[in-house]
């Protein structure tokens, strides 16, 4: 049997642009099962993060519902959702509190919503954790454990943040081209990491990529957004059987 773990049913966004009203996303309707990861492609301005922000509360969705875990959650705001959601951005800034050691970081992505456990003693009581965590890492993050993360690479800043977003298994994921800074070598160790940690923790992900062969590589879905809507949602043997040559029509 399978749970859905987020719904959206006939969402639509519009925004007051001067004296227009703007459609920017219309007739959404997607469904991820737990487990499922889904890599979301489309042209620049399609609708992506827009989709995105609507889901995490930052955009109000005009028209449809939202559920997630099974909670409806269009009416409740962005820190409300922050408990169900975690979500990794395209700059390596982001994610983390850059005067804050790689370990006190980690330490607040643990604990977050309880009390502070950033005493020293209670952080050195975790680091055996926080090295076998960050240990699964490229770009010797395990040896950084004690810098400021301001010192760090774009490369373990987006596996640190990655490795923060999911410490607590959050019902859904949400990578907005979360490997687009990143050089191809690294690109490709933090998207080997990405996949490891959704697999082994079966997590529902979403992840809007520019790069074709990830959206084909990686995950068993793969929606195509264009012009505010979906307008492809490929699953099982149908996605394993696209190519690149598939995927830039829709870039035509
Ligand atoms: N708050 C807003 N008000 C008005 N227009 C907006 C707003 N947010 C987004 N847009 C517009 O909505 C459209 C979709 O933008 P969005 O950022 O979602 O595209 P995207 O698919 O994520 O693109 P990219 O690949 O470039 O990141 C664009 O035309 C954008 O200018």
């Amino acid at each position: 049997m399978t749970n859905t773990q987020l719904e959206l049913k006939d969402v639509a966004v519009n925004v007051v642009a001067g004296h227009e009203v703007k459609t920017l996303l219309s007739n959404i309707n997607l469904k991820l099962d737990q487990g499922d990861f889904a890599t979301v492609i489309g042209t620049n301005g399609a609708g992506k993060s827009t989709m995105f922000n609507a889901i995490a509360g930052d955009l109000e969705i005009t028209h449809g519902t939202i559920h997630i875990a099974g909670q409806r959650v269009d009416r409740e705001s962005p820190e409300k959702r922050a408990r169900l959601i975690a979500r990794v951005f395209q700059d390596p800034k982001m994610g983390t509190a850059p005067r804050m050691t790689v370990a006190e970081n980690l330490a607040l992505a643990s604990h977050r919503g309880e009390r502070l456990g950033l005493k020293s003693r209670a952080l050195r009581a975790q680091m055996a954790r926080f090295k076998a965590i960050t240990a699964l890492a490229p770009n010797g993050l395990d040896e950084a454990l004690n810098k400021p993360t301001e010192e760090l690479s774009g490369g373990q800043r987006q596996a640190l943040s990655l490795l923060m977003a999911t410490m607590r298994n959050p019902e859904l994921l949400m990578l907005d081209e979360h490997t687009a800074a990143l050089d191809p070598h690294t690109s490709q160790a933090v998207m080997e990491l990405t996949q490891r940690i959704v697999a082994e923790n079966h997590l529902t992900c979403l992840m809007v990529t520019h790069q074709m062969d990830d959206a084909l590589n990686y995950g068993n879905r793969l929606i195509v957004v264009d012009a505010g809507h979906i307008v492809a949602d490929y699953s099982g043997d149908e996605k394993q059987q696209l190519s690149r040559a598939d995927l830039l029509q829709y870039f035509a």
